[in-house]
């Protein structure tokens, strides 16, 4: 057989893949209505079911990796059928989600991460407007950025957590890749100014250092922002990732300047609704200790007496007495299993306080 006559006969197989794909599709659509009609048909009128299930949407992701024998790798996979699933949620309810703006931040694209392209997602101005928006029920979900692996905690963040009472429903993890961009304004060799978000201008420091040692470094709101505004301005770069540089239409100069090459943020998504186990969880509590000796010993017993692995742990003043603190700490598990149950209790008694932030699927992708 000829290569044209192959290529024909290849592309024929393709066409009639992708109809079996479609029907496929709409069959599962079809489904997930059927599963929207089940969930209200139970519940009393005027009652509104949850239709985003977390803990079913990582068993689904989880269970395609599984299966999975290539040529696509699980991730690319995965990323597919979190497509499918965002799709197939929206046909029962169009979820909106809050996140950190403008247009084309990474927390933005955490959000799309996380819930794929069929939510209806919500710039906000700074993390506490996202707290209050998820609080006031006008979006029923927000992603906020809660730790960089190179630059530490999102202390904003943090802070929110002690102000509202919020829970938390799942996690994301997003490798943060930085370039430096220029609008067609500005020629390479007359930068005068470097705008980016204060994390990322750190995430990139040594690089900075090296290649631009008298340039001028503003710290503006978000990247998205400093992609904004180099589009206009004269001899002006910033430092941003690419859906803030293809929204904007700026041209990259550098790629990938961030100093190590693994820097990643993790972000949370903050909800009302609790999360039931899907066996591989990790739940967030906030605890105020007595300011006694042994304080933080006799807080971190009972994960080590009943062998629960914590994932982090971080300080920040309570905002309640100068000098007294409270604690951020994460750990694998979930609240309603028993070991965790028994080592909640434990530091219930220790603590002047105990919040727990909420319990969610690990990342899967
Ligand atoms: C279909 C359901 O509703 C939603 C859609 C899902 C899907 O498309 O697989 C999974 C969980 C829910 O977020 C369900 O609860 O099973």
């Amino acid at each position: 057989m000829s290569d044209e006559a192959q290529l024909k006969a290849l592309r024929n197989r393709i066409d009639s893949i992708d109809e079996k794909i479609m029907e496929l599709i709409s069959e599962r659509a079809a489904c997930a209505q059927t599963v929207a009609h089940v969930k209200q048909k139970s519940l009393p009128e005027g009652t509104k079911p949850v239709f985003y299930r977390p803990e079913r949407e990582a068993w689904v992701l989880k269970h395609i990796m599984e299966l999975n024998k290539g040529p696509l790798d699980n991730e690319e996979m995965a990323r597919l059928f979190r497509e499918i699933m965002s799709a197939c949620l929206a046909l029962e309810e169009p979820l909106r989600v809050a996140y950190l703006g403008p247009e084309g931040t990474f927390t933005q694209a955490a959000a799309i991460k996380h819930f794929g392209h069929s939510v209806i997602s919500v710039p906000m101005a700074a993390i506490d407007e996202i707290f209050r928006e998820v609080a006031a029920g006008a979006v029923q979900f927000g992603v906020v950025p809660v730790e960089n692996s190179t630059e530490g905690a999102i202390n904003h963040t943090l802070d929110s957590f002690l102000e509202h009472d919020m829970v938390i429903c799942g996690e994301v993890e997003l490798r943060i890749h930085h370039h430096l961009l220029i609008g067609e304004n500005t020629k390479t060799d007359k930068i005068s100014r470097v705008y980016s978000h204060a994390q990322s201008l750190a995430q990139c420091r040594k690089w900075l250092d090296a290649h631009y040692p008298n340039v001028e470094r503003v710290a503006v709101s978000s990247n998205a922002d400093a992609a904004r505004r180099v589009k206009g301005e004269w001899n002006s770069a910033a430092i941003a990732g690419d859906m803030a540089c293809e929204l904007y239409g700026l041209s990259k100069i550098a790629e990938k300047i961030e100093d190590r090459p693994d820097n990643s943020t993790r972000f949370l998504i903050i909800g009302s609704q609790s999360v039931p186990p899907t066996g591989d969880d990790k739940t967030s509590i906030i605890v105020s200790m007595r300011n006694k000796p042994g304080a933080l010993h006799s807080l971190l017993q009972p994960f080590h007496t009943n062998g629960i692995d914590l994932s982090r742990i971080e300080t920040r003043p309570s905002r309640s007495g100068k000098w007294t603190y409270v604690f951020f700490i994460d750990f694998f598990g979930h609240h309603a299993d028993p070991l965790i149950k028994d080592v909640l209790e434990k530091i219930n008694d220790e603590s002047v306080a105990l919040k727990v932030l909420g319990s969610y699927p690990k990342a899967v992708l």
